[in-house]
């Protein structure tokens, strides 16, 4: 009971920071390429050659000595004559002399002695040879060896998410095989003798759990695969002997419902019976005041409120940034925007709000009812507006504080 009715709020970022200062890194793996979409880069990526490692033609037309077009103009054309021709992959073996060309595609090397080349589109071609009606600039035209990247340049530092640009330069290096951090082992509990699964029809009194196939939707999203615990009754021994197994089986675990101040609220005496280090068990926030992070034997243990709006955003606020920086990340918050309130506001905020929201470039837009038990506006926002404790009356037009989800790769700072 001790610590469930002992609650002091602490601030959103001081909660942050908390938690993200408890969480480690996990280890490192390596994987293949194939299924590095989504992980995080152990090593920063130098390059290991120049990109592009040879001087090639950009365009397709001819490549030619610049020199060779000196003086030309409309009424000066200057003749060339074709001596090769390749296509991207070939090599020409020739050396171009005087006025002489090689007729070059996208891609392919620039033969010896060529500097320049002149588009299809820039000449009047005939069958071996062409002509120009201006003068070409030495390396117009070109794609010089090392434009792209230079050897030993770091491209991409340690702590990056491997996005398809990521895996496109992995390819280019020919690295087939990824060093990457080690994710997490996340378990989920639902807690709740009202919760039905899925395929249940529905019963007096009793609602389907959406949460805990909800937050599977969170982890998956961030690439991070799960153990899903049977739902568990709200009942101490139940839930206490689930928490104990998580506890050996993964590295954190994220519980929903039973962490506030009911008699079947039973999360806190479980916490206490463990003699978990509780981190918090208020944040000053609407929705997810109630959400509790603790630590036991090296795990996370993530209390996240049953009502399920609270339970998305304690997700989003707390669960996200750890298990990002235990994956080695070093972006690991939600990237913030301002955007203009698209409606009034005008209930008080005694706590910081975060409400289910629609963005849409410079506006944005509560998605609809949006209390701590709200389904609907999770599924219809795609961004959370964040109203500072203490506020109250916002207006259509005020410029407020955006988080915007399901971004591939967040921020490395926590700005509110
Ligand atoms: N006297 C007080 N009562 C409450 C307080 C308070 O400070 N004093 N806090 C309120 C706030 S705020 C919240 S949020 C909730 C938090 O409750 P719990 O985290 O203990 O969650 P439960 O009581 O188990 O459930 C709350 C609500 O959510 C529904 N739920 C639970 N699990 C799921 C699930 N997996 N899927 C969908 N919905 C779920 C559950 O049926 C309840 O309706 O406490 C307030 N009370
Ligand atoms: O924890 Mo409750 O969600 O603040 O509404
Ligand atoms: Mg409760």
């Amino acid at each position: 009971m001790k610590l469930k009715n002992n609650r002091n709020p602490i601030s959103v970022a001081e909660a942050v920071f908390r938690v993200v200062e408890r969480a480690r890194r996990t280890g490192t793996e390596t994987v293949p390429l194939a299924e590095s979409y989504g992980r995080i880069l152990v090593e920063p990526l130098a390059a290991t050659h120049d990109v592009p490692h040879f001087d090639r033609s950009p365009y397709d037309g001819f490549a030619i000595r610049s020199a060779d077009s000196a003086g030309a103009s409309r009424d000066r054309r200057i003749k060339f004559k074709v001596i090769d021709h390749i296509g991207a992959g070939d090599v020409s073996k020739v050396t171009i002399g005087d006025f002489q060309a090689v007729r070059i595609m996208t891609g392919a090397a620039l033969p010896s002695g060529a500097d320049a080349v002149v588009m299809f589109e820039q000449a009047i071609v005939t069958e071996h040879s062409f002509t120009i009606r201006k003068a070409f600039a030495p390396q117009e035209n070109l794609s010089l060896q090392g434009e792209d990247m230079r050897a030993g340049e770091t491209v991409v530092p340690a702590g990056s998410f491997i996005h398809p640009g990521t895996v496109a330069l992995l390819a280019t290096f020919g690295y087939g095989q990824v060093q990457v951090a080690r994710r997490p082992v996340v378990g989920i509990l639902s807690t709740g003798t009202e919760l039905l699964d899925v395929h249940s029809p529905l019963e007096p009194g009793k609602i389907r759990n959406s949460n805990g196939p909800m937050i599977a939707a969170q982890l998956a999203r961030m690439g991070i695969p799960y153990k899903m615990y049977d739902t568990a009754a709200d009942q101490l021994e139940e839930c206490l002997l689930t928490v104990r197994e998580a506890l050996v089986e993964t590295d954190c675990l994220i519980t929903t419902g039973g962490v506030s101040v009911g008699d079947y609220d039973y999360l806190p005496e479980i916490y206490e019976q463990i003699g978990a280090d509780v981190l918090f068990n208020k944040v000053a926030m609407r929705p997810g005041s109630v959400t509790t992070v603790a630590v036991s034997e090296g795990a996370f243990l993530f209390g996240l409120s049953g009502n399920p709006s609270a339970c998305f955003t304690g997700f989003e606020l707390f669960v996200r940034p750890a298990l990002l920086k235990m994956m080695g990340a070093d972006k690991t918050y939600l990237p913030r925007t301002t955007a203009l309130l698209a409606e009034d506001y005008p209930i008080a905020n005694p706590f910081t709000r975060f409400i289910r929201a629609v963005h849409d470039r410079t506006s944005v837009r509560p998605a609809g009812f949006n209390k701590s038990n709200a389904v609907s506006s999770i599924a219809r926002g795609n961004s959370l507006i964040v109203l500072p404790g203490g506020t109250r009356g916002y207006a259509a037009g005020d410029p407020v504080d955006v988080l915007l989800l399901g971004v591939e790769e967040g921020t490395d700072e926590w700005v509110l």
